[in-house]
């Protein structure tokens, strides 16, 4: 079975976060283990209270996965502060896992912010470079590019200045802000498109850790990163177009509704 970690923040709600990622890597058939660097009081409206784990513990969580297990694919989530980043990418550069994907996540749906705006520099410089994709949606891809996005020629644009910042992939995620949820990865060389039509609900909580979840599942299962992005943008369209009515904000989206579309048989007589 292949093995896939997540280094990211708790979502007690279950929606988005190492919550959402756990989901994911078991509705792939990989198993997932979970490092947690963050604990976020939040649910589907509102981000009430961060209170983040000590470097020191977030690095020995990772070496105890690192000494004994051997680790296919990474998604890395929330880092809030600068501590954080640094603790996260000196493991990056002792154990040189393969398959990294990074979603640079700034704010949740709701707006709260999810990472101390002093951090970014650190997030580009420190934590950026160990990247095989980067996944940010379009206002974090404004930020980090500094440049404004309102279409796919300057989704292209901003590819292209992010990529030159030292990730080997970048996938600007539209879903949220361009009329159809239109992606564009760049890989150095060429532009590739990924695009469904926009889903009409307001049930979008941790779209962005589940896309994210679901192609570092792929990448460990050996799929190319064009391929991996395909099969999770596939995956993650089924789950928003079957999302949760949970909660009274925005709800979650179905990570298992393959898995239970034609009624998973619980009788105990089998
Ligand atoms: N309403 C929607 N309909 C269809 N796809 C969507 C919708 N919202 C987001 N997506 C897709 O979900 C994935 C995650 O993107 P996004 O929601 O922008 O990330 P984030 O949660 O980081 O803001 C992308 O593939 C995006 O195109
Ligand atoms: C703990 C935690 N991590 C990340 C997020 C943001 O997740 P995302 O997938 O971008 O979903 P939304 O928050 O935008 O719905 C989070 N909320 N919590």
């Amino acid at each position: 079975m292949k093995k896939v970690l997540s280094i990211a923040g708790s979502d007690c709600s279950g929606g988005a976060g190492i919550q959402a990622d756990l989901k994911t890597f078991s509705a792939h058939g990989v198993f997932g283990m979970s490092v947690i660097v963050s604990v976020v009081a939040e649910n589907t409206s509102r981000v009430i209270d961060i209170q983040d784990i000590t470097p020191d513990m977030i690095e020995k969580q990772i070496d105890a996965v690192f000494e004994d297990i051997e680790v296919d694919a990474i998604k890395i989530g929330m880092l809030s502060t600068k501590p954080c980043m640094e603790a996260v990418a000196k493991k990056m550069e002792e154990y040189k896992p393969k398959n990294i994907v990074i979603d640079p996540v700034m704010y949740a749906k709701n707006g709260c912010s999810l990472m101390d705006d002093n951090s970014i520099e650190t997030l580009l410089k420190v934590v950026l470079p160990y990247a095989d994709l980067l996944t940010p949606n379009i206002p974090e891809a404004e930020k980090i590019s500094n440049i404004k996005i309102s279409n796919k020629e300057d989704m292209k644009i901003a590819a292209k200045i992010i990529y030159e910042m030292g990730c080997k992939n970048v996938l600007i995620k539209g879903g949220y802000y361009i009329e159809n949820a239109l992606d564009v990865l760049y890989d150095g060389k060429e532009h590739y498109y990924f695009e469904t039509k926009r889903i009409d609900t307001k049930n979008t909580h941790g779209t962005g850790c589940t896309f994210s979840s679901a192609i570092a599942s792929n990448l460990a299962l050996g799929m190319t990163m064009p391929t991996a992005i395909k099969q999770a943008k596939e995956y993650i369209t089924t789950a928003i177009e079957h999302s949760l009515d949970i909660g009274k904000g925005n709800g979650p989206t179905n990570h298992f509704y393959d898995l239970y579309k034609n009624g998973l048989d619980v009788s105990e007589d089998k």
